[in-house]
């Protein structure tokens, strides 16, 4: 498919299963410390979901179904039917952590299914679907950065937001990963990565991620993107994604909406990167979605305990919706859908 040294673009691990617990590279302490935490239950695993410990639509949906194998070591079943009632709890806990990205929802309705189909060795089966759910998704990031990487012309500069990298799924990343190959492949001169406020994403992780790999990245405030977008300097925005509509609506980190403005404004592509896991062929549109709203103390903090306007209110939307009829093109590991509509989805996806 593509022969670059994958190994030099993907050492970063954020989920490690270990066989008895789940090690998670606390993002909530990046770039100045690299520290393992370990999760021993699912209620932990859920707890730093929401926690934004672990984050990014793949990585929490990895996360919680090992957090269903955690809950598989907590209880005792008759069998595989029994198991799923005794189960269920930990589950809607685990879903209840974050409500945006469908990958959560996604990862546990593909464990009830391997429980469903189950025999005797239902906790086996469990470990084993979690497995499958993790090692497809670094597949299908290697797949989606040369699906992607493909549509960018030599000499371009590429501007992104939030962090789709390695931290954010089970390796390699998904926009993040286009950008890998595209850089690999000599077709990205420029990355430019957005700040993210308010919890930092791109200036914390992305450039992080960057840095590791040797990839040379300008950091901007979020504020900044319109003016660089005017300025030529980069022909495509190439985001991520919580959840992608029947329609090719999409919800990803809050300010995406206006970069997919100021694009299609200034004659930039936009650019989705999302696995399959991540389209919602059940919600119609994405005025359907139900956007996360997080803490005003995330708004107010300013970096280390110093905060701003504290006793003013805040209103903290981490996610926004994107229109289809602004997105270019959105690239999943089963292929491009270019300008995507209902047509088009249902066309790709079915349902
Ligand atoms: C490939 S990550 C997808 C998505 O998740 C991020 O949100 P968060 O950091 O709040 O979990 C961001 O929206 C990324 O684009």
């Amino acid at each position: 498919m593509d022969d670059f040294d994958y190994a030099r673009y993907d050492r970063i691990r954020p989920i490690r299963w270990t066989g008895e617990a789940l090690d998670l590279l606390d993002q909530r302490k990046l770039p100045f410390e690299t520290q393992y935490m370990t999760c021993r239950t699912s209620d932990e695993v859920a707890a730093a979901i929401h926690a934004l410990a672990v984050r990014g639509a793949p990585a929490i949906g990895i996360a919680a179904a090992w957090g269903v194998v955690l809950a598989e070591r907590e209880i005792d079943a008759t069998d595989a039917r029994d198991a799923a009632a005794k189960l269920e709890p930990a589950l809607q806990r685990l879903n209840a952590a974050r409500p945006t990205a469908v990958n959560l929802a996604w990862a546990l309705a593909r464990m009830r299914a391997a429980l469903a189909r189950a025999d005797h060795d239902w906790r086996g089966a469990l470990e084993r679907e979690a497995q499958a759910i993790d090692t497809e998704d670094l597949a299908a990031n290697r797949r989606m950065g040369a699906l992607g990487a493909s549509l960018i012309e030599p000499g371009s500069g590429v501007l992104t937001h939030c962090n789709t990298g390695s931290l954010a799924t089970a390796g390699f990343g998904t926009a993040l990963g286009v950008i890998r190959a595209g850089v690999a492949q000599g077709r990205i001169d420029k990355v430019f990565a957005g700040e993210t406020r308010p919890w930092l994403q791109g200036a914390r992780l992305t450039v992080w991620e960057l840095q590791q790999d040797g990839i040379d990245a300008t950091l901007i405030a979020d504020s900044a993107a319109s003016h660089l977008l005017k300025s030529g300097k980069v022909q495509w925005v190439v985001v991520g994604a919580d959840r992608i509509c029947a329609n090719g609506d999409t919800a990803n980190k809050i300010g995406t909406y206006q970069l997919a403005i100021a694009a299609r404004h200034h004659g930039v592509g936009f650019m989705v990167v999302a696995p399959s896991s991540t389209v919602d062929m059940a919600t119609a549109s994405g005025d359907l979605i139900e956007i996360e709203e997080r803490d005003a103390a995330e708004l107010h903090a300013v970096g280390g305990s110093r905060t701003v306007a504290e006793g003013i209110d805040a209103w903290n939307p981490v996610f926004d919706v994107t229109p289809h009829d602004l997105i270019d093109a959105i690239v999943t590991e089963r292929g491009l859908i270019r300008r995507p509509d209902e047509a088009a989805m249902r066309a790709a996806f079915g349902g």
